[in-house]
């Protein structure tokens, strides 16, 4: 099928690609003409493990282009994907404005009946807007689909390869049939499309993410108690996830979960509620408790220090707001960085992936090490903001000659607390107790 895919962010870059690997003819198309330029001379604008394979191989081959030409880039498709931007506005609500604006620049364009699928995440009603839009100009009859995404980023050729489901709403038989066979290659797994009508499809894509959240920001308030009673958030963790009705994923405690899509769609399902006088309360604590998880560390590494972390310097491992992405949208780490230097702290970073992304929003505010270990030279603490797993297995003698002091603030739980009492840490982490070094009396 030929294909059209406007915007190549992460989500449409992975769809273009992934539909491409499929057999399908496609045309990726944006404004941004630098993107454009690198994606035609063979550079990934994002870090996305085994995207490059796929990439190579289908542009090698003919079957995906970059152009950014919308005229020229839907010429022919029968599926016009929009995977453009939704960003918060400043009420919460998800901004629709590139959503409409292109749909408002394809009615005239459109030249033969095709498909046009919200790939993006958007408010409920949100067809109904892009198919009375591209209608203004539209002379040939078409179809606005809601299609959501759920790829994670990091994994996302494998999710979006093998989806657990595809959701399609659409009440429309032809569009039904069009989708059926564009995805027949990638849930061949029976793992089911699922068909709903446009706005149940939306609201399914809110709810997922919500869902997930919520059972994240649970966790975090177990792992807060526990460290009040004296429990193993960790121990808990495996010892309800194996109960299938709750499963075992999603349930990490952690300094808060980040990233360009929970924040923002939790944000957004809570304006949904409001908008229609529905008082959702389970989402405002989810945004409340999640607000506080992300300034956890900064107290505990105060009091380290009796309350004054003028002049010392901190090491950071970790700055994407989950390993296997350079992604910094809302990552813990940014918050923290920037708490850090107002209490006159001074800060080393190292991240496998993230650290232009970060040098590009912090400059020189903060110094960047070149390896982990680098890092650590001559500061008074490690932080571990993100769970490369590059931190999981260290060299705690070669650590040792680096930092000032065996103490390390564990935003992610990477480490068991036997192995720390060991190598005589002092070590902070996230719903268990606080290790610290044997004192050896001397006879
Ligand atoms: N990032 C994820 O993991 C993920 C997963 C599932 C769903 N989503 C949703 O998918 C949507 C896209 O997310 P993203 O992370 O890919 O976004 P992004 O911000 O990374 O990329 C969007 C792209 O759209 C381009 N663009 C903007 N206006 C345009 C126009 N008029 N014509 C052509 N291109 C235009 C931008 O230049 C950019 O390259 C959002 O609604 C998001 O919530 C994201
Ligand atoms: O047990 C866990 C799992 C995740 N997180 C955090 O939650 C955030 C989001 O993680 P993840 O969901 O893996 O990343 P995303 O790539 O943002 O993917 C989410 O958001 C996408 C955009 O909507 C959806 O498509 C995906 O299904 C959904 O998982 C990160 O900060 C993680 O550190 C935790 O704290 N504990």
């Amino acid at each position: 099928m030929k294909l059209a895919v406007i915007g190549t962010g992460y989500v449409g870059l992975v769809t273009g690609t992934c539909f491409a690997e499929t057999g399908n003819q496609v045309t990726c198309v944006d404004i941004d003409e630098r993107k454009v330029e690198k994606l035609n001379n063979g550079i990934i604008p994002i870090y996305e493990p085994g995207l490059d394979v796929l990439f190579n191989r289908n542009t090698a081959e003919g079957r995906l282009k970059f152009t950014t030409n919308l005229a020229e880039g839907i010429e022919g498709a029968e599926v016009i994907f929009l995977a453009l931007p939704t960003p918060p506005g400043e009420d919460g609500s998800a901004d629709l404005k590139y959503i409409l604006k292109v749909a408002d620049d394809l009615g005239p364009l459109l030249k033969q009946y095709a498909v046009v699928v919200d790939k993006s995440t958007v408010p409920v009603g949100t067809a109904e807007k892009v198919r009375n839009m591209i209608s203004k100009g539209a002379q040939v009859d078409f179809d606005v689909v809601s299609n959501p995404e759920f790829l994670r980023e990091g994994v996302a050729v494998e999710d979006f390869m093998k989806p657990d489901r595809v959701v399609i709403g659409t009440q429309s038989e032809k569009a039904k049939t069009v989708m059926n066979k564009l995805y027949a290659p990638l849930v061949r797994q029976g793992n089911p499309v699922i068909f709903m009508d446009e706005r149940s499809a939306e609201m399914t894509k809110y709810a997922a993410n919500a869902f997930l959240a919520v059972k994240i920001s649970f966790m975090n308030e177990i792992a807060n108690l526990c460290e009040k009673v004296g429990a193993n958030v960790d121990d808990i963790r495996r010892g309800i996830g194996t109960d299938s009705r709750i499963g075992k994923r999603f349930l990490f405690a952690g300094i808060g979960y980040g990233g360009s899509c929970f924040p923002k769609d939790v944000q957004a399902l809570a304006k949904t509620a409001q908008d229609n006088a529905y008082d959702f309360k389970i989402l405002k604590s989810v945004m409340d408790v999640n607000a506080q998880q992300k300034s956890k560390l900064l107290p505990l590494i105060k009091d380290h220090f009796d309350g004054n972390l003028k002049g010392k310097t901190i090491a950071i491992w970790g700055l994407a707001f989950k390993p296997y992405t350079d992604d910094i949208r809302e990552a813990p780490a940014l918050e923290n960085i920037r708490a850090l230097l107002s209490e006159g702290a001074k800060v080393t970073v190292y991240d496998p992936e993230a650290m232009e992304n970060v040098r590009n929003l912090l400059g020189n505010q903060i110094t960047y090490a070149h390896t982990s270990y680098a890092a650590l030279d001559d500061a008074d603490a490690l932080v571990i903001m993100t769970e490369w797993p590059l931190f999981r297995t260290p060299d705690f003698n070669k650590m040792n000659l680096l930092l000032k002091n065996k103490v390390i603030f564990d935003g992610r739980n990477v480490y068991e607390l036997d192995q720390m009492k060991e190598v005589g840490y002092t070590y902070y982490s996230i719903g268990r107790e606080t290790v610290m070094p044997e004192v050896h009396q001397s006879a």
